[in-house]
């Protein structure tokens, strides 16, 4: 299971008592996670969730805290870092960065349908929208420069099927760098996948996870989303729910023609980020009990986008 660091229902208490929330009840490791260590937490005074930071510099967490707290204040069903008597609400635990947020409503949906997409589109555009006006800026840690640094320090480990699809990924991504960042920029949740969603029935309850949010183009966000969301049985990308996911995106804020022209790009850009993540995640952590995804899955996703068949729905 990925708690990276054990905690002790004494520190726990501690920790805890400045924040006023009654007595610990219970607490539990989450499995899930692959990031951070992270603990469901039953205070008398409710239920909760114990993030401690592992991974990422300790001076972006004011970023993270000051987003959730305009996502929040604009309604939108995300956690956000509950303040102690003192109004702090970035503390520390066993030397971590560590923080408390509510615990959000509802479970993950594995296979969505068209109505969970485009609740997520929905959801999606509504953060661009709350931001666009006045970006948080943060530089994401895995752009466009870490995608070509780390694809080339990893293509000699590859295998040739391998390298030849990483290969002229890599070299698009170089071609097209210069119009990508051009594209409208807002801030992006960047790992927008269905273990960061919550729904009950069809009704979205939860978007948690923002560690890897940052500032940048609205469709790379949307092509990150659209990547885990809308798959069909061989990874390519299912027409409707894909339709779904961006016509309720649309309806509130209109993709522009540079979006319609790079949004094939942009599918394969999504991909190899996360492919490589987890080829780096997997060789780090090989061995360890610590859950990793499979880096394949974004191989196969990136080989099944070379053609994309779904246009982006602009007004011209
Ligand atoms: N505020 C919350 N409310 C309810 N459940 C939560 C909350 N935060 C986290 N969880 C639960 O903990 C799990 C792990 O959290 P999270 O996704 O933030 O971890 P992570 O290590 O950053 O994982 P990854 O980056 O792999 O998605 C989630 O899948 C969810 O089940
Ligand atoms: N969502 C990511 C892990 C967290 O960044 C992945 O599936 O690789």
């Amino acid at each position: 299971m990925s708690v990276f660091t054990p905690v002790s229902r004494p520190e726990l208490e501690t920790f805890l008592a400045p924040y006023e929330l009654g007595r610990l009840l219970d607490f539990q490791g989450i499995a899930a996670g692959t990031e951070n260590s992270n603990f469901f937490v039953s205070l008398e005074k409710g239920e909760f969730v114990l993030t401690l930071i592992e991974r990422g510099p300790a001076e972006d967490m004011p970023f993270f805290i000051d987003l959730l707290d305009v996502l929040h204040a604009a309604d939108m069903p995300v956690p956000y870092a509950v303040r102690d008597r003192d109004g702090h609400g970035l503390r520390e635990l066993c030397g971590k960065p560590a923080l408390l947020q509510p615990r959000l409503s509802g479970k993950h949906v594995k296979a969505p349908n068209n109505q969970h997409c485009a609740q997520v589109g929905e959801l999606q555009a509504h953060i661009h929208l709350a931001t666009r006006e006045r970006i948080l800026e943060r530089r994401t840690d895995r752009g466009l420069d870490w995608m070509l640094d780390s694809g080339a320090e990893l293509l000699p480990g590859l295998s040739a099927a391998q390298a030849a699809l990483l290969t002229p990924a890599l070299e698009e991504i170089r071609a097209h760098k210069a119009q990508i960042l051009a594209l409208p920029r807002a801030n992006l949740h960047a790992d927008l996948f269905r273990d960061n969603v919550m729904f009950e029935g069809t009704h979205l309850t939860g978007l948690i996870d923002f560690y890897n949010a940052c500032s940048g183009p609205m469709l790379y966000d949307i092509a990150i989303t659209v990547n885990d969301w809308c798959l069909n049985e061989t990874d390519g990308i299912d027409l409707p729910r894909a339709q779904a996911l961006l016509g309720a995106y649309a309806a509130l804020r209109p993709f522009t023609a540079a979006e319609a022209e790079l949004w094939p790009v942009m599918l394969r850009v999504a991909c190899v980020r996360f492919w490589l993540s987890r080829l780096i995640a997997a060789q780090a952590f090989a061995g360890m009990d610590v859950m990793i995804h499979d880096p394949s899955e974004f191989e196969i996703r990136l080989a099944q986008r070379q053609q994309v068949a779904l246009k982006l729905p602009f007004a011209l």
